[in-house]
């Protein structure tokens, strides 16, 4: 059966959570969660996952997939009785660990407020057997794994056969347009024959494909498929959300540096920011181009080690920082990511033929994925700083932004040699008749940024980027790898203790042996651009009616205006303070009017010690 919703269908607008018959304990865990009103996505899916059937459900990004399954397969859980069975009724499969992080984080929050004894778990590729095995048999209900990991486990006997057949009754592949593309397809192969006939199976994507197609196949029995698309557009539009803006602004490769300054020191596009690139050393050397002028960013990527990756998102999720650089899905042209690259620009057909199985990569992670499904939050503006090569990745890059019926901005950065690529993506998207076709095209030249603005920033820019060389990528691609190596366990056993001081550890810190000159970090008044001056300040007016005065950042206060660490009981030294000397110019000057020796703390203490 096939099902295909337009989101004029006003009379279910109306529909709240409360009208779904869902448990008293999900609405109470859904208001928890502050959320009003289900979106059409769980609208349609949740009715129908709890009749039991198995469904295909298709909508665009950000349209609040995780919950449409999530909610029905809790609800099973409280109202089917387990009897006696020693195994997980539910298994969710994603493509990397970083969804496996952020679905098992939404599956344990919303049981956190349920109340019960549920437990679920979650399995990667990254843990050890015996860590596995004791997850495994400390009876988890739910199990968020990848399938590579499952398949593992059911080789390893730590998952055994006999077991699943008796225990589940729930099976989603979320991402499912991405399982195959990530060189799962002879995972989910040996994992579809422990899946009992009984068993429900429910299928998640954004966009469909013939991955999709294949992956019914393999485990669905006669599914509903359920596509949620935009009134009054094509099927292919309905990907991108309505609410997000898309631009382009066409430069030379050797510019596109320039450009992204001119677009981040100017304040022309809203704050956070996610930038993507094609390449690892691109991301580092954008890094480094813009640490000079003042402005911190991370860089997300296969090489970091797991918690890393998790932590920065976390960071970045609650606002420590506003520029996040990300490689995508295996897309950073290394090792497997060159291989799943190479796949997904093959119309991803012959993953497993030419390749055999999945290696497990140390280098660059083959499990890691940035762009699918990674619920980032409150990102207003997505940078393509590389084009991506498939239709497919553009919607997924630009469905970080706009999520959950908020609005958002996307910029591609177009070189001449990227040009064909993005006809590609724009044909495939709006349609062949709408190149060149200003009026109906969807993705706009981007009118805020003028010539005279990027002129006045040519010189500057081109000198740094000189600096930016490929010693000083490797350089700082190692340091940071190992800063983050050194991290990652320590991060890992902290965190879990203390998660309040996500702070303490930064992960925009400057990599660049040059420290940042202080005059590059703003645009003179000569330098400036009056249209480019006048839409910046539209915009940051925009955002302050917004209620978004300064975009997310959490800053730490300087030492000089925080009352708590600067204050001082010595008059004299308050006074000064005020007038902007700090505590070493404080004993300075002292020491300098008694003429006593100036000893460092340290020293000092010992000398109090020794007296
Ligand atoms: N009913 C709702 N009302 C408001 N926000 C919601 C609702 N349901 C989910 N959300 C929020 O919407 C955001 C996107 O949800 P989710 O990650 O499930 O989207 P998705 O459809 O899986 O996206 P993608 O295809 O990119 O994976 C999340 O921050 C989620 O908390």
């Amino acid at each position: 059966m096939e099902i295909t919703r337009k989101d004029d269908e006003e009379e279910e607008e109306e529909l709240e959570f409360e009208d779904m018959g869902l448990d008293p304990r999900l609405l109470r865990a859904v208001s928890k969660r502050g959320l009003s009103k289900p979106t059409p996505i769980q609208l349609k899916a949740i009715p129908l996952i709890l009749e039991g059937k198995d469904v295909i459900a298709r909508a665009k990004t950000g349209s609040g997939k995780t919950l449409a399954y999530l909610l029905p397969l809790l609800q099973k859980y409280m109202t089917d009785q387990r009897g006696v069975a020693s195994g997980p009724s539910a298994m969710v499969l994603v493509p990397t660990r970083e969804l496996c992080q952020q679905v098992y984080s939404e599956l344990t929050t919303l049981l956190g407020y349920c109340g019960g004894g549920w437990k679920a778990i979650q399995l990667t590729s990254s843990m050890s057997s015996s860590s596995m095995r004791s997850l495994i048999s400390s009876g988890p209900d739910i199990v968020v794994s990848t399938p590579a990991c499952v398949a593992t486990c059911i080789t390893n006997n730590l998952l055994r056969s006999s077991t699943l057949q008796g225990s589940l009754s729930t099976l989603v592949l979320d991402e499912a347009d991405l399982l195959l593309s990530f060189g799962y397809e002879d995972d989910i192969r040996s994992l579809a024959p422990h899946v009992p006939r009984k068993c429900q199976c429910l299928l998640m994507s954004a966009t469909s494909s013939a991955d999709v197609e294949k992956l019914k196949k393999l485990v669905l029995h006669n599914p509903v498929t359920l596509t949620l698309i935009e009134a009054e557009s094509k099927e292919e539009d309905g990907i991108i959300p309505d609410s997000v803006q898309q631009f382009l602004i066409s430069c030379k490769s050797e510019d596109k540096l320039l450009h992204i300054l001119a677009l981040l020191h100017l304040g022309l596009v809203q704050k956070k920011v996610l930038i993507f690139v094609n390449t690892i050393d691109t991301g580092f050397r954008l890094k480094l181009f813009l640490e000079q002028f003042g402005i911190r960013s991370a860089v997300l990527n296969a090489q970091l080690p797991q918690n890393s990756r998790v932590h920065i998102l976390q960071e970045f999720n609650i606002g420590l920082f506003d520029y996040l650089i990300a490689t995508d899905d295996g897309n950073s042209g290394e090792n497997d990511g060159k291989r799943l690259y190479n796949a997904q620009q093959q119309g991803k057909k012959d993953v497993q033929k030419s390749n055999g199985k999945r290696k497990s990569g140390k280098q660059a992670d083959s499990e890691f994925g940035v762009v699918r499904g990674i619920d980032f939050k409150n990102v207003q503006t997505v940078v393509n700083f590389d084009m991506p090569k498939t239709p497919s990745n553009y919607v997924h890059r630009i469905g970080r932004t706009g999520r959950a019926r908020s609005t958002g901005t996307s910029i591609s950065l177009v070189s001449s040699e990227e040009q064909c690529d993005f006809d590609k993506i724009q044909a495939s998207l709006y349609g062949d008749n709408d190149i060149g076709n200003k009026k109906t095209m969807r993705i706009l030249p981007f009118p805020l940024l003028t010539k005279e603005a990027i002129e006045s920033l040519r010189y500057r820019a081109e000198d740094v980027a000189r600096g930016v060389t490929k010693v000083a990528i490797k350089e700082a691609r190692a340091k940071e790898l190992r800063l983050e190596i050194l991290n990652s366990e320590k991060l890992k056993a902290h965190f879990e203790d203390h998660p309040t001081d996500l702070e303490l550890l930064k992960h925009d810190k400057v990599l660049s042996k040059r420290q940042p000159l202080p005059h590059l970090k703003c645009v003179p008044e000569y330098m400036r651009d009056p249209n480019t001056e006048a839409a910046s300040k539209a915009l940051k007016l925009s955002r302050a009616a917004m209620g978004q005065p300064s975009g997310f950042r959490r800053k730490r206060k300087p030492r000089a205006e925080d009352p708590l660490r600067s204050f001082s009981v010595n008059p004299k030294r308050r006074k000064l303070e005020k007038n902007g000397v700090n505590s070493t110019l404080w004993s300075r000057a002292k020491a300098k009017k008694t003429g006593e020796k100036v000893r460092d703390k340290r020293k000092k203490k010992k000398h109090r010690r020794h007296k």
